[in-house]
C-alpha cells in the first residue's frame, strides 16, 4: 500500500486551523500528526504544503451533468464536469438522476448510473428528481433509500408541465420521506404564478433575458418556501432542504422555521452571492442577449435590495448550511440561443462546478465568512447533510483521502479560455480571486497539481449515501 505524507500545511476544519501533517495509506487518511513528526515515517510520496491550507475536498451536492433540459442537454458530461470539479478542489459531487412523469424511477436511476459509471474522475452520488409522484414512485422511494444509497429526492414547485408537483403530490412524497427517513429537496418557486407573469411579459413584447428574472419575483420564492415548510410540518417534520435559495424573503422564512427548531435546511450558490439581475441578467441593456448567460432559476436578484448581504449572513448563522453550485452549463453560441427573442426558452443554468471553492474563499478574504465556515459550508456540512460523513467532508483517520492543498497567497483569474468545464463562456469572466487550488487528492491519488492533470476517467466511484446526519 502506498504511503503519502502531506507536511508543513495548516489543516483547516470546522473547528479551527492547526499546523498538522497528514499521513495517507492507500486511499485513506490514517493519522494526523504534529508538525514535523511525520518526517520519521518512511513514505512513498511527500507533498510539501508549506504556506498552504490543507482541507477536506469540496463536496458539491447540486450538479446536473449532461441533464436533458430546456430542449437541449447540459454541456458537461460526467467526464468533463467531474474533471473540472477536481481542478477547482471539489472531490465529490452529488448529481440528480431524473425521473420524468410516466417513467419508472428505478429505470431512470439505472440510466443515470450508465451515464456516470466509468466516466467520473472523482466520487459521485445521486439524488433522484421525482417528476411524477404516484403510487409507484412513492414505493420506489422506500427501496432506493433502503438498497440504492439514495437518501434525498428533489421536487419542483416550478416548471409546470415539466417537473412540477402540486401540493398534494408534495405532501404525499413528504409523508413517505418522514417514514423512510429521506430528505426532500425543494425547488421553491411558485411556478403557476410565474407562468402567468411570463405570458404577460411576452405578450407585451418583453423578450430580453432580464425578463427571466423580472417574471420570477423574490416574493414568489418566499411564498413557495413558506408553503414547502408548511407542507413538511403537516407531513410530520419531514427533513426539508431548500435548494438554490436566492432571496431575502425565502431566507427569512427558512430562518423563522429554524428558530422554531424545525428540520428545515437550505443551500445557496455562488451566483447569488456575487451576480445581479441588473448587471448580469440585464447585461448590455435593452435588445442585448448577453444576459442569457446568466439565466438560471431561481434567478439572479436585484442589486438594489439586500439579497446578497442577507445570504452571506445566512451562511454565517447556518440558516444557509451549504454552498453548492447548481452546475447546469449551456453554451452561449448554440444552446442559450434557443431563447433569442423569447427569454422563456433560454435553457436555465450556469456552469460553476470549477469555481465554488475559490468564490467562497473570496468571501473569507472579504470578511464575509470565517475560514472554518468555508470548509463547513463547502465540504463538511454537505457531506453530513447527505449521509456521506465521515468518509467525506473531513480529514481524519479513516476518512477517504480527498484532500485539497490550497494556497491563500496565490490568485485565480477565471476565464473560459482557461477553465476546464465544457462551456464556451464564464459567468465570472476576467474576475481575479485571492487564493488558488494547488494540489488535489481523490482517495489518495493526486489528480491535480499546480494546474496539471494526473487524474483518470473512471477513478471516481459511486458513493452509497445514508440518511442525513444533520437533523435537529
Ligand atoms: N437551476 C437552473 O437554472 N437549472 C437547473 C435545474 C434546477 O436546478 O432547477
Ligand atoms: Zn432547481
Ligand atoms: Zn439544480
Amino acid at each position: 500500500m502506498t504511503r503519502t505524507l502531506v507536511s508543513g500545511g495548516t489543516l483547516v476544519s470546522t473547528t479551527g486551523a492547526t499546523p498538522t501533517d497528514v499521513l495517507i495509506e492507500g486511499e485513506t487518511v490514517t493519522a494526523l500528526l504534529a508538525p514535523g513528526t511525520g518526517e520519521e515515517f518512511s513514505v512513498d510520496t511527500r507533498i510539501d504544503a508549506t504556506g498552504c491550507y490543507v482541507l477536506p475536498g469540496g463536496v458539491d451536492v447540486h450538479t446536473h451533468m449532461q441533464m436533458p433540459f430546456g430542449g437541449t442537454e447540459a454541456s458537461d458530461t460526467f467526464a468533463t464536469g467531474t474533471r473540472a470539479a477536481a481542478f477547482g478542489g471539489t472531490t465529490t459531487i452529488v448529481d440528480f438522476a431524473v425521473q420524468r412523469t410516466g417513467e419508472v424511477v428505478e429505470e431512470s436511476l439505472a440510466a443515470w448510473h450508465a451515464k456516470a459509471e466509468g466516466n467520473c474522475a472523482i466520487d459521485y452520488g445521486f439524488h433522484v428528481i421525482l417528476g411524477g409522484v404516484d403510487e409507484d414512485s412513492l414505493k420506489a422511494m422506500d427501496s432506493l433509500v433502503a438498497h440504492e444509497g439514495i437518501s434525498s429526492f428533489k421536487l419542483f414547485m416550478a416548471y409546470p408541465g415539466v417537473f412540477h408537483s402540486d401540493d398534494g403530490q408534495i405532501l404525499r412524497a413528504m409523508q413517505r420521506a418522514t417514514d423512510n427517513g429521506a430528505t426532500i429537496m425543494m425547488h421553491a418557486e411558485n411556478g403557476t404564478a410565474i407562468d402567468v407573469l411570463v405570458q404577460q411579459a411576452l405578450a407585451a413584447g418583453n423578450t430580453d433575458p432580464v425578463f427571466h428574472g423580472l417574471t420570477r419575483p423574490a416574493a414568489l420564492e418566499g411564498e413557495a418556501v413558506n408553503r414547502a415548510i408548511a407542507l413538511a410540518e403537516v407531513a410530520g417534520d419531514t427533513p426539508l432542504y431548500v435548494v438554490h435559495v436566492s432571496s431575502s424573503p425565502a431566507l427569512d422564512r427558512i430562518a423563522s422555521a429554524r428558530s422554531e427548531g424545525r428540520n428545515v435546511f437550505a443551500e445557496t450558490c455562488p451566483q447569488y452571492l456575487y451576480l445581479t439581475l441588473e448587471d448580469h441578467l440585464g447585461a448590455g441593456g435593452p435588445g442585448s442577449f448577453e444576459g442569457a448567460k446568466y439565466a438560471c432559476s431561481t434567478p439572479l436578484r436585484s442589486k438594489h435590495e439586500p439579497h446578497a448581504r442577507d445570504l452571506w449572513k445566512g451562511l454565517r448563522t447556518d440558516d444557509l448550511a451549504v454552498v453548492s453550485t447548481d452546475h447546469c452549463p449551456f453554451c452561449f453560441n448554440d444552446q442559450k440561443q434557443l431563447g433569442r427573442g423569447d427569454f422563456s426558452r433560454i435553457p436555465n443554468g450556469l456552469g460553476l462546478v470549477e469555481h465554488r471553492m475559490d468564490l467562497v474563499h473570496q468571501g473569507v478574504v472579504d470578511g464575509n465568512l470565517s475560514l472554518q465556515r468555508w470548509v463547513e459550508t463547502c465540504s463538511t456540512t454537505p457531506a453530513r447533510m447527505f449521509g456521506m460523513y465521515p468518509r467525506k467532508g473531513t480529514v481524519a483517520p479513516g476518512s477517504d483521502a480527498d484532500i485539497v492543498i490550497y494556497d491563500p497567497a496565490a490568485t485565480t483569474t477565471i476565464s473560459a479560455q482557461t477553465h476546464h468545464m465544457n462551456l464556451d463562456h464564464s459567468a465570472f469572466e476576467g474576475v481575479t480571486l485571492q487564493g488558488r487550488v494547488r494540489t488535489v487528492l481523490s482517495r489518495g491519488r493526486t489528480v491535480v497539481d499546480r494546474g496539471t492533470w494526473s487524474g483518470r476517467e473512471g477513478h471516481g466511484r459511486y458513493v452509497r449515501r445514508g440518511l442525513s446526519q444533520y437533523l435537529r
